[in-house]
């Protein structure tokens, strides 16, 4: 196997590049490349692996040209400068690093909010000038002053215990946040209109997205209280700028701290230039220690995916450890074959898919198992579907997915069961996974069989009466068509069969046509695997 290779096109600590020759990764360090988008489609179809800061955007365009990427992690949490959907639906893992700069970007809201509350920016370069205002300048007390959280998650909590540390009370408006860690970090979870009437200090720790966009817009900001000051660590876009200048200028709201905004890099935007206003160039992010942590375990978590399968902090994909990922392999050729050979057989709409694990597999990740069934199910009909963009394709085509888990309760070790329910009708397949890790298909609609998945079979349902082998042996070998191996079962005596043929080569469709014509055949059908 060549070594897998990875570009770095923004400017991670160096940790990382030692971490990837470390692990036998061939690495590009190019730390000014993501802002040169051009340059980037046109080198990005030699790499394996992409891993990123903030400054280069994987768009769709980029993506086009990916042609080998399998992985792209952002050293850091917002995951926003990477085309999501488009990634998962080309099969790249999008992964972050969500803790490693948390503690950091909590340390730089603690701080603007204390730049603000003391003017130290203004201050320090007034007296750099030789002013000496001492006049001129008067602070804020922060303790006992209200602070409201807007995103109580990582970084939100850790800000929340260093707000109580500093002898402030803290209120909190997260919907997801439960009364139970609300009552743990010590905050008072509250609505966000009450969050706007009582807080003193606003800190903004949530995503961007369709919810959270402009969260304070000019009609929040209006429910503030007067002399509120305002910090956002988060991303820009939580906070209506024009409308935050405005009541700024009105002296409604006494000051503002953004390290963030809604046009980066930011060279003009709104808040800038007026006095009570501190900025910084998305910094939240910036120590060594923060940029230690998300190098090392971007380029750990990258190395272990491209080397071992294992995947964690995924934002597209259920976490695999580097334990379970052989584990889960064979299981996951398994889910697929099976997914596979439904799909082949669908002619109409699905509705729904229920996958059951029974025995071993159970204790597997299933979640990466469905993925890898519906994957099968959905090729033969959307071809680039792949197992990372299935379960989002599933949805997307209103196909409802079910998971069940069970102990073993038949004869195999693991069991892993697809019914796939069409317009027209329910069929299931089953397949286990033998010592010598083979997938092989069990039962097809209640019927036992035993099969490898080979990579050219026939699949036919017939009535079981005498005389269809001999037919059916004689049409292949007119056409010279050579059987490797035949199958078969059947649910009783003279009742339904099947047959599952292993061939040599592709079928012709003629050969298909002449085993229709034999009395009793139902389907015959043509699968490759
Ligand atoms: N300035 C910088 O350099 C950095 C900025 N960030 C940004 O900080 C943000 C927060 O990061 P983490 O705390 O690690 O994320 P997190 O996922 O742990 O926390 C986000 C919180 O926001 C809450 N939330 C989601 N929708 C909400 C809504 N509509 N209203 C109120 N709360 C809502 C979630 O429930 C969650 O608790 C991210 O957007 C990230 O991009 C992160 C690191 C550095
Ligand atoms: O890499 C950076 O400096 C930005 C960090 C950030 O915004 C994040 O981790 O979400």
């Amino acid at each position: 196997m060549t070594a897998p290779k990875v570009l770095i096109s923004d400017a991670l600590s160096p940790a990382a590049v030692q971490i990837f020759k470390d692990r036998g990764i061939e690495v590009d360090f190019q730390p000014n490349l993501g802002k040169d988008k051009d340059k980037l489609a046109e080198i990005i179809g030699n790499y394996d692996g992409l891993a990123i800061r903030s400054a280069t955007k994987v768009t769709p365009k980029i993506l086009e040209q990916a042609s080998r990427l399998k992985v792209i992690g952002r050293a850091g949490i917002g995951v926003d400068n990477v085309d999501i959907p488009a990634a998962t639906a080309k099969g790249i893992i999008v992964m972050n690093t969500p803790f490693g700069n948390s503690i950091t970007t909590a340390e730089h809201a603690i701080a603007m909010m204390f730049a603000l509350a003391r003017e130290i920016p203004a201050a320090d370069a007034s007296t750099q000038a030789g002013k000496w205002e001492k006049n001129r300048f008067m602070g804020v007390e922060i303790t006992g002053k209200t602070l409201g959280i807007i995103g109580c998650g990582n970084i939100g909590s850790i800000v929340a215990e260093r707000a109580l540390g500093l002898r402030m009370k803290v209120v909190a408006y997260d919907p997801f946040l439960s009364p139970e860690r609300a009552l743990d970090i010590g905050v008072e979870k509250v609505e966000l209109d009450d969050l706007l009437a009582r807080a003193d200090v606003i800190t903004l720790h949530t995503p961007l997205t369709e919810k959270t966009k402009n969260v304070l817009s000019a009609e929040n900001i209006a429910k503030t209280k007067k002399g509120v000051r305002i910090v956002n660590c988060a991303r820009g876009g939580l906070v209506d700028e024009a409308a935050l200048r405005k009541a700024l200028d009105e002296g409604h709201v006494a000051g503002a701290a953004f390290d963030v905004f809604t046009i980066e890099p930011a060279t003009e935007n709104p808040l800038f230039g007026h006095p009570n206003v501190v900025c910084t160039p998305h910094l939240g992010a910036a120590t060594t220690e923060a940029q230690e942590n998300v190098a090392l375990q971007v380029a750990e978590q990258m190395s272990d995916y491209l080397l071992r399968g294992a995947i964690s902090n995924a934002v597209n994909f259920p976490s695999i450890t580097a334990e379970e990922a052989p584990k889960l392999k064979p299981f996951i050729a398994l889910a697929e074959k099976l997914g596979s050979f439904a799909g082949q057989l669908t002619e109409t709409g699905m509705k729904s898919v229920h996958i059951t694990y029974e025995g071993t597999v159970a204790h597997l990740n299933t979640r990466a198992l469905s993925s890898a069934a519906i994957a099968g199910l959905l090729r033969p009909i959307l071809q680039d579907v792949n197992v990372v963009s299935a379960p989002v394709v599933a949805k997307e085509r209103g196909i409802v997915v079910e998971e069940t888990v069970r102990e073993a309760e038949h004869d195999y070790d693991a069991l892993v069961t697809l019914t796939v329910v069409t317009e027209r009708q329910t069929r299931s397949v089953a397949g286990t996974v033998f010592a010598n890790g083979k997938p092989r298909i069990v039962n097809i609609k209640g019927i036992t069989v035993d099969a490898e998945f080979a990579p050219s079979m026939i699949y036919v349902t017939n009535e079981d009466k005498p005389g269809f082998i001999g037919r059916f042996a004689g049409i292949l070998g007119n056409a010279g068509v050579n059987i490797a191996t035949f199958a078969l079962g059947r649910d009783a005596p003279g009742g339904s069969a099947i047959a599952l043929v292993e061939v040599d080569g592709e079928v012709p469709a003629k050969v298909l046509e002449d085993i229709q014509t034999i009395p009793g055949v139902k389907q015959a059908k043509a699968l490759t695997f």
